[in-house]
């Protein structure tokens, strides 16, 4: 991509703007040396301890939890944030230079992720503001459903009328679902003939809607003759690939349904398999030199999210510093005070961090690529078109002749003419070789090119490996947000969405594209490996924070200790740690304008998480590592609320927020947890009852105030779940999961009890 500098005065499209962390930085040094001290009074009186258990045991989660935290540091140290100005890029850019860009939509499955929310995510891209006829959409459905294909057929219908409404009529928000949420008497200060078009649009919408969700409720009906005839007697496992042009005039961008071919005997990667099809049909057909993804569950909330890509494209000095663009992910309709945890609000100073080192990593949705870095280049390879040898393009990207020719003009960056492009629908034939299942096999997508497998956190491991070829990216927030999306509705979709994310970070540590070797032999830089270590041992934590959450039981029900005794001046460490610690992080959130209650929820629920979903995450990967599992993607489940207001959903409102459990095991540690401190409270309790009066305060701080106060702390934790033991239906945790705990419990409690008795 050239850059246009004659006019060196122009100003810049963007800008770094520094965080100022200064007093953050303090206190973060202050609770460090409270760790360090901490861990030096273990070491010190470990001799002197009866009970060496859990002193060992405290010492060694402790050391976790303090090398987490000096990670931590480092990476929130410096904090920046990228402002972009498409205003400048348009009154610096003629249109003709703007790049064109392929967009990708991924869907996996018609019922955990409704049409309509995937046709509004569809929708929003396609009327975003940018050249129509540079764009092209690719609808990538793992369902083979042919209620997807229809329902994009329709919306593409759609899309003729409602994009230029959206344009004529600078409209902000471009997921139909969104925009008519807003109540029709806000239109009474627009013009008429506004009012007669918003009326008609959302009339056309109702009428989308309408056939979308009939469509659904209908079984498929096999006609041999129809646009449909391909989903005659396939199973959405075994099936031919199947790629229909849907639209490709020029007021629209092309639009394009891809399902690619599916067979038992071949492994299909989930969503990173689905990506690399995606990649290489579009480079078959449109090859543009940008691409963006987008999970079906987002939608462009921000028009303008294209320009504001491209004055990071256009305004860094040079490639290498843009590798990609990610924008941060946002929530719409997020549940109030996040009761599940799960809306990422919490990350915000950690994600301005890690864009001051190397740059952010890749979400895995929500962000523009370079087709020539996922193509697996360097930022230094200067390749020339006659200097690519075909055997070498052959290894590389396959056998097909217009993917290789293709990728040689990316490679070469020689594609910036695509006047005398073939329409996509004529290269057909060429896309669906390229979307077949044993394409891959002897090639280097997967491995080198493209989405990278063996993770089911793919976003992770292709983003690090970008990273470690020396690239750098950047993080673009602008206002209002680029997309939204939605988060995991329920707990138990929580819980699942928590645990891929757990073991499929986790397992980026033993493919290739391990940090530290990226670091040692290739051009990852050495914070951005911390960032990346931080990131990939969070199921790592939750063996330490389970530990953890058993020490007080232990201590309580033997009467030992894992704390300094209250009338240590020791006590004073852990007592500092908690408050300041505590502190700090609701200053944080109140910083951000996070209410208490939310504050409150994120740290519970962070301890919840941890001892729940990421555990089963850890596990999934130490039986993957043994040979005995294989790492899945399971999607989450996704939900569409009709904003109507009035309706009797109110009723359902109020329940949304509470809990609800299914026959997962996920959460039987937690309620193990729970019931042994429980236990333990009780315990200490009644002690107390026995003795005598006058001995009572020496009993109190015999029992160790400090033990007793961390089980309160798990009890409050884990209160949403104690709710969950006498609540009945699906708000009532399963009595076989009850069972279960409760057998797990009385065990550890009996440990305890035998190792209570001196010998
Ligand atoms: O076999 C599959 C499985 C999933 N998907 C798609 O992948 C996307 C993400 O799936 P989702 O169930 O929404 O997972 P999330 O946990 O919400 O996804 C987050 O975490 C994933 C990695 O675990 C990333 O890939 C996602 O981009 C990121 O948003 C969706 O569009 C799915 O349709 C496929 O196309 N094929
Ligand atoms: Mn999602």
């Amino acid at each position: 991509m050239s850059i246009n500098t004659q006019h060196s005065t122009y100003l810049p499209l963007q800008e770094k703007i520094v965080l100022n962390n200064k007093t953050a930085r303090a206190i973060e040094l202050v609770i460090l040396s409270l760790l360090v001290s901490m861990l030096a009074y273990r070491v010190i009186f470990f001799k002197d301890q009866n009970h060496y258990l859990p002193w060992l045991l405290a010492l060694l989660c402790e050391s976790w939890f303090t090398f987490i935290w000096i990670l931590i540091i480092s990476i929130k140290w410096n904090q920046i944030s990228t402002k972009t100005y498409p205003d400048r890029l348009l009154k610096r850019l003629h249109e003709f230079e703007l790049p064109a860009v392929d967009i990708f939509v991924t869907t996996a499955d018609p019922i955990l992720e409704p049409s309509i929310i995937t046709m509004n995510t569809v929708l929003s891209l396609l009327a975003v503001d940018y050249p129509t006829h540079k764009l092209a959409l690719y609808l990538s459905d793992d369902g083979c459903s042919p209620h997807t294909l229809y329902s994009l057929i329709e919306t593409t219908k759609f899309a003729k009328l409602w994009v230029p409404f959206c344009k004529r009529y600078n409209v902000q928000v471009r997921a139909p679902f969104r925009y008519f949420t807003f109540k029709s008497t806000m239109l009474e200060k627009e013009s008429f003939e506004f009012q007669q078009e918003w009326k008609k649009m959302k009339n056309e919408y109702g009428n989308l809607y309408k056939n979308i969700e009939l469509a659904a409720q209908r079984p498929f009906k096999c006609d041999p003759n129809s646009d449909f005839a391909d989903f005659c007697d396939v199973h959405r496992s075994d099936h031919p690939a199947i790629i229909k042009v849907i639209s490709e005039s020029t007021d629209l961008p092309s639009v394009i349904y891809i399902s690619r071919e599916k067979n038992p005997k071949h492994p299909h990667h989930y969503k990173a398999g689905a990506m690399n099809v995606l990649a290489r049909v579009s480079g078959v057909m449109t090859n543009a030199p940008l691409m963006l993804n987008v999970d079906c569950d987002m939608y462009a909330n921000n028009p303008q999210v294209f320009l504001h890509a491209m004055c990071v494209v256009f305004g860094c000095k040079n490639d290498q510093d843009s590798g990609f663009v990610q924008f941060p992910q946002a929530f719409y309709d997020g549940l109030k005070d996040d009761p599940f945890g799960n809306q990422l609000a919490q990350y915000y100073y950690l994600m301005h961090g890690m864009a001051a080192i190397q740059g952010i990593f890749y979400f895995g949705s929500n962000c523009f690529h370079r087709r020539k870095v996922i193509y697996g280049s360097s930022p230094n390879d200067k390749i020339k078109t006659e200097t690519i040898r075909n055997e070498d393009l052959h290894r590389v990207f396959g056998k097909s002749f217009e993917l290789r020719e293709s990728a040689a003009k990316i490679l070469s960056g020689s594609n910036s003419k695509i006047e005398n492009q073939k329409s996509p629908s004529s290269l057909i034939e060429a896309a669906i070789h390229v979307a077949g299942c044993s394409y891959e096999y002897g090639t280097h997508w997967g491995k080198k090119v493209g989405w990278l497998y063996g993770s089911a956190a793919e976003d992770m491991l292709t983003g690090i490996s970008i990273l470690g070829r020396g690239w750098k990216s950047i993080m673009c927030s602008p206002e209002p947000p680029a997309f939204l999306g939605c988060a995991p509705p329920t707990y138990p979709s929580t819980l699942t969405q928590q645990k891929r994310w757990a073991s499929g970070l986790l397992e980026v540590f033993f493919t290739d594209q391990n940090p530290l070797l990226l670091t040692i032999k290739e051009n990852l830089w050495f914070r951005q490996a911390l960032v990346c270590v931080w990131i990939c041992s969070w199921g790592v934590r939750s063996v330490m924070e389970l530990c953890y959450a058993f020490l007080p039981a232990y201590c309580i029900i033997t009467g030992s200790h894992f704390l300094p005794k209250f009338n240590e001046l020791a006590f004073l460490i852990p007592m500092s740690i908690f408050i300041i610690y505590n502190g700090y992080v609701f200053w944080e959130c109140k910083r951000l304008g996070i209410s208490l209650r939310m504050w409150w929820n994120l740290q519970r629920m962070g301890r919840v998480t941890a001892m729940t979903a990421w555990l089963f995450g850890f596990l999934s990967v130490m039986l993957k590592l043994i040979g005995l599992s294989e790492s899945v993607f399971e999607v989450t489940q996704k939900e569409h609320k009709t904003n109507d207001g009035d309706d009797d959903s109110n009723n359902d409102d109020k329940n949304v927020t509470m809990f609800t459990y299914d026959k997962s095991p996920m959460i039987i540690p937690g309620v193990v947890v729970l019931l042994v401190n429980t236990t333990a409270l009780i315990n200490g309790v009644l002690r107390l009852l026995k003795v005598d009066y006058n001995e009572i305060w020496k009993e109190v701080l015999g029992l160790g105030l400090g033990e007793m106060f961390c089980s309160v702390c798990l009890l409050l934790c884990f209160w949403e779940f104690f709710k969950g033991l006498f609540r009945n239906g699906k708000y009532g945790i399963p009595s076989s999961t009850i069972w279960k705990s409760g057998v797990l419990a009385l065990f550890f409690v009996h440990v305890c009890r035998r190792s209570a008795k001196p010998l």
